[in-house]
């Protein structure tokens, strides 16, 4: 539909091809738009990329007048309806077509031209909000239009997430930045710990720099927040791309936390704005082998943000995905999930729905990054009863995963451990009545054998989220020497600060399995043999 003439099509053409050569993470995440509305954000995003260009690259003698042509031609085609150049064209088509402001094009192209023209200079937050938006929200205020808004307020919110995604930028590109003179950072932030630019780039004393890079975290989450409801503020087919912006925003700012002021020098390497998770070298560090995780929280947070249980769930679903991260970060081994239990049948069908089929686009989604992060799935629980979507969903990850080795994430859906013992306990019973096993022989082992993953290995730490202390049936036999962790954040704010916070929590415990001091360490991931096995006996 886009390009009924062949200019107009190879306008829309070359507009991807900027997008997709300029700013490749974005033009992946376009993959998950509906294919109709792709060709308009290639054409703003091909425009905007090429706008940049001109302001950044080619000779500094004469750049301001190119800028200024540039300007003056995008705006007097936009009033014309009629595109003169290749990545103005389709420009010029969508903003018509869809009826899109040309007043946010004007508005963008004057903050392009003033940051071009000098040094940016940024006295407090607010104003460096202001360059954010002007540069960046501004070009996802112009397209949200385009994607169902369902309110007033969902224009902005876009635009934040737009912002938010620009933080990744400006960290990622900081120390090039610094060391051609450019700061991007506030002033009075750089005043109050006594710092100056040049000191960012220096071998100063760490703690100031710590504290300063904490600081642009503490400004960047609440740009985050901001943003958040922008993944329910539009049409049900665009949510998937902006939560998958705000993912890779979201793995950004978990990079950055850990970095802390080493990200003045080194930046943040491999760009994930596009929601990939990316593989890196494990942080340094004591770590438990197996951490386990009761994801509870999803419906109180979106009680709290004033919307449907269901969009708790997607937003749990993105946290999943940064937990994942997270655990790859830290370099734990096994990382299990409880994600639906028996228990939670009782819960209205349309959650239920809303839960599966959550978990089976995300396990659809991200089957294929998990595999090339070495990541092997698998399904614990009954196999007898989920949607036949799910279920064919984590059969294929299963399959597809099984060789791998970097990380084993074990997703407990419709588990319950008094089920598991159960089934477990009749398996054993049927071998006793076929005459394979003695009763009296019965031991531990034995029963491990019957579990749904016998090679599950016991949990080092527990971690349960929102606050509610309890196991809630989850991995009993497990869990016998687990240390807990009791979280208050509900599930979806759950980022790497507070796993890498429990982490910290469990290499402090004295773990003692009933036979005096054990300390937890990086070599002690795995318990001494929990209790000696009875001696087989004849049989
Ligand atoms: C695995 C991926 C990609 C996503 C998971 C994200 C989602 C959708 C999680 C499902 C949310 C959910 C239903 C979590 C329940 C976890 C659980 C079984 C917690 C135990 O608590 P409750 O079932 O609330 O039991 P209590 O009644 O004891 O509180
Ligand atoms: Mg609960």
């Amino acid at each position: 539909m886009t390009g009924n003439t062949p200019e107009l099509r190879e306008s829309y053409e070359a507009c991807e091809t900027e997008v997709r050569e300029r700013l490749p993470a974005l033009w992946t995440a376009t993959g998950l738009l509906p294919a109709e509305v792709r060709p308009f954000m290639y054409a703003i995003h091909g425009w905007a990329v090429r706008t940049d260009r001109i302001a950044d690259e080619g000779p500094s003698e004469g750049r301001a007048q190119r800028l200024a042509r540039w300007r003056d031609d995008t705006l007097t085609e936009l009033r014309t309806g009629e595109g003169r150049h290749p990545l103005r064209r389709a420009l010029v088509d969508t903003v018509h077509r869809r009826d899109l402001d040309p007043a946010l094009i004007e508005a963008h192209l004057a903050a392009v031209t003033e940051d071009s023209a000098a040094p940016p200079a940024f006295d407090t937050v607010a104003d460096q909000r202001r360059f954010l938006r002007g540069i960046t929200g501004i070009v996802g205020e112009l397209w949200a239009p385009l994607l169902e808004p369902r309110g007033p307020e969902s224009a902005r919110q876009v635009a934040a997430l737009f912002d938010a995604c620009k933080m990744a930028d400006l960290f990622e590109d900081l120390p090039d930045d610094l060391k051609a003179g450019r700061c991007y950072w506030p002033q009075d932030d750089l005043r109050d710990l006594g710092l100056t630019p040049g000191d960012l780039l220096g071998d100063g004393p760490r703690a100031p720099l710590d504290a300063f890079v904490d600081r642009q975290l503490a400004h960047w989450r609440t740009l985050l927040a901001e943003a958040t409801p922008a993944t329910w503020a539009v049409g049900e087919p665009y949510r998937l791309f902006l939560h998958s912006l705000l993912l890779g925003t979201q793995l950004h700012y978990d990079e950055v936390t850990l970095l802390r002021s080493r990200v003045l020098t080194e930046g943040v390497p491999h760009p994930t704005t596009d929601g990939r998770l990316t593989r890196r070298e494990p942080w340094p560090g004591p770590r438990p082998g197996h951490v386990a995780v009761i994801m509870d929280g999803n419906r109180r947070w979106a009680d709290a943000h004033g919307v449907p249980a269901r969009h708790g769930h997607h937003a749990g679903a993105r946290a999943t995905m940064r937990l994942i991260n997270s655990a790859l970060r830290l370099g734990i081994r096994h990382l299990s999930v409880y994600a639906f239990s028996t228990e939670n049948w009782n819960r209205a069908q349309e959650e239920t729905t809303a839960i599966f089929d959550t978990l089976a686009d995300w396990i659809t989604q991200g089957t294929r990054r998990l595999h090339e992060l070495g990541v092997q799935v698998r399904w614990c629980g009954r196999r007898d009863r989920v949607d036949t979507s799910l279920a064919s969903a984590l059969a294929l990850v299963e399959s597809m995963t099984h060789a791998n080795d970097t990380l084993t994430l074990t997703l407990c859906v419709d588990y319950g451990g008094r089920d598991e013992l159960a089934a477990a306990a009749r398996a054993l019973a049927a071998e006793a009545v076929a005459g394979t096993l003695r009763a009296d022989d019965i031991g531990p082992a034995d029963l491990a054998r019957h579990l749904y993953v016998p090679e599950l290995p016991d949990v080092d730490l527990l971690i349960r989220t929102s606050g509610e202390q309890r196991i809630s049936n989850f991995l009993p036999w497990q869990l016998g020497y687990a240390e807990l962790v009791f979280d208050p954040t509900p599930w979806p704010d759950y980022d790497l600060t507070r796993l890498r916070d429990a982490v910290t929590a469990y290499t402090t415990r004295e773990r003692r399995f009933g036979a005096g001091a054990f300390t937890a360490s990086p070599e002690a991931c795995t318990p001494p043999p929990r209790s000696p096995e009875p001696a087989p006996s004849p049989r």
